[in-house]
Order: structure tokens, then sequence, then C-alpha cells
């Protein structure tokens, strides 16, 4: 494949009434699946801009993890359009997976490597030098306040902190989109809230691109977009205040209600 055959298309969206651009971290077109014949997912359409936090907000079974594997091509997508920084998941699929990280559901950290190992692996398998995944794996903890870390046994971790280590291992080859299925089971409330405030953080501070899955309406901040998803469609797309009044609703979490016929709860 030429490298000029693999460029990303300049996809580009306006934003606010400044006019200025910013570059589409996903982009995510008419997508539809079934599983053995039965609709999981069905015409889903959205895009994401760089620094955008957005929530995917649905009940369980809603299908949220069918659309997490399809935009990381656990299973390949017959209709529909995925593009990771410009590029075609399934033309380009090694680059538009270096434009992603993810943080699945259930930990896939190796408990009984350091926090630098897990770390490292992941950065030889993107090509970085050990030094290079080092320094990157330095600068990442130390945005999340896990400095000191680096010669620990993942397994003296705790859930939190080992989340952290996931989101900074998602980050370590520097992607433009970020991932998170329901990154918060699990974790008492002091480390959800710390989670979720780390990871809108890091979305200003790095300029990425964040999904944030969850069913949990108490992890919405008021400036998030917000898509609810339910029964494989998307009900609502947009910024806490307007889904709140389309829904005619007091609060995100009543919309939320709402918008899902009393699934939600
Ligand atoms: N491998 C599979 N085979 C058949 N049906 C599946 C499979 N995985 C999920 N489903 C069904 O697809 C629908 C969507 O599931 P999915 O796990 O994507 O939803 P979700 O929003 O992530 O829910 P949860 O919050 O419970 O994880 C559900 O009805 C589920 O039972």
């Amino acid at each position: 494949m030429s490298r000029d055959a693999a460029a990303p298309s300049v996809v580009t969206e306006e934003v606010g009434a400044g006019q200025q651009h910013a570059p589409v971290a996903l982009s995510v077109h008419d997508l539809s699946f079934s599983y053995s014949g039965q609709p999981v997912l069905e015409s889903v359409s959205f895009a994401l801009k760089a620094g955008e936090f957005a929530v995917l907000l649905g009940p369980n079974g809603a299908g949220k993890t069918t659309l997490f594997s399809l935009i990381t091509r656990l299973y390949d997508h017959r209709q529909g359009e995925i593009q990771v920084g410009g590029y075609d998941l399934r033309r380009h699929s090694v680059q538009a997976h270096a434009q992603m990280g993810v943080v699945f559901q259930q930990p896939t950290l190796d408990l009984d490597l350091t926090v630098k190992q897990n770390l490292a692996y992941h950065g030889a398998l993107h090509g970085m030098t050990p030094a290079e995944a080092r320094r990157r794996a330095s600068q990442q903890l130390t945005r999340l306040e896990m400095q000191g870390s680096l010669r620990l046994r993942v397994r003296h971790l705790s859930g939190g902190q080992r989340r952290r280590v996931e989101i900074a291992r998602g980050l370590l080859h520097e992607p433009r989109l970020l991932l998170l299925d329901e990154p918060t089971v699990g974790l008492d409330i002091a480390s959800r809230r710390a989670l979720v405030e780390h990871v809108h953080r890091l979305s200003r501070e790095q300029g990425v691109a964040v999904l944030w899955a969850t069913h949990l309406i108490d992890e919405v901040y008021p400036e998030d977009r917000v898509i609810v998803l339910h029964h494989g469609r998307i009900c609502a797309d947009g910024g806490v205040a307007d889904v709140v009044a389309r829904a005619r609703a007091d609060s995100i979490g009543e919309a939320f209600d709402r918008l899902t016929e009393g699934e939600a709860q």
C-alpha cells in the first residue's frame, strides 16, 4: 500500500460561531449491526472532534459495547462507515488503530508485571524504542497523578489506580481518540469521581477526543456532549442543556429516563 493511498481524508467540522475548525477524530456513518439476524445497532451516525468529550449514554443492552467492538474492529461492520483520525477502518485498519486508544470494560493489564513493563510492552507494539516508551509513560502517569508507580506490580494497585494505568497505556501512542467502555464499573464513589475528572482534564489538555460509555448519569458534566443510545438507535445527541430542553425535562437524569422509557433506572 502506498503512503498516499493511506493518507487520511481531510475531514473537518465547524466549531461554534468562531468558525474555527477542528479535525474529526471519529466519524461513524449509517452503521448497522445484527447478531444472527437480530438487529442491535440501526443506522448509527455521529462524529467527534479533537478535544471533544462525549458521553455515550445508554441503558444495559442498548448496544454500547457492540458499537465499541465495531470501532475497535473486534467485529467487522458490513453496513455503514467508520473513520478514525480520517482513516477508513476497513481499508486502512493499521493507520486507524494507531489513532485510537481503548480502555475496555474488563481490565486488561497483566497483574504480575510492573506498571512500567505493561506500558513498555504497549509501547513496543506501537513501534516505540524503550527510552521513548519510558519517557511517554512517565509523562502520562504524571498527568494522571500516578508518578512513582512505575516499578509497582499492578497486583498491588487499587482498582482506580489500575484504571488510570490503563488510561495512560491507551494514551501512550498519542491517539486522537480515546474510547472507554464503562470504565468506572466496580470502583468506589471517590475513585469514580477522580477517574471522571482525570479524563475530562486529559481531553481538555491533550486535545484528545473521548467517547465515554456509561449508564451512570452522574458521570455527565454540564459541558459534555451526550449521545443517548436506546435499543440500538441514537435518540438524542447534543450538549446537556439541549438534550434536557428537547426532552422537556428538568435534568439530564430525567431526560435520560424519558428518552429510554424508564429503562435507565
Ligand atoms: N455476542 C452476542 N451475541 C448475541 N447477542 C449479543 C451479543 N453481545 C450482545 N448481544 C446483545 O446485543 C444487545 C446489545 O448488547 P451490548 O452489550 O452491546 O449493550 P450495552 O449497551 O453495552 O449493555 P451493557 O451495559 O449491559 O454492557 C443486547 O440485547 C445483548 O443481549
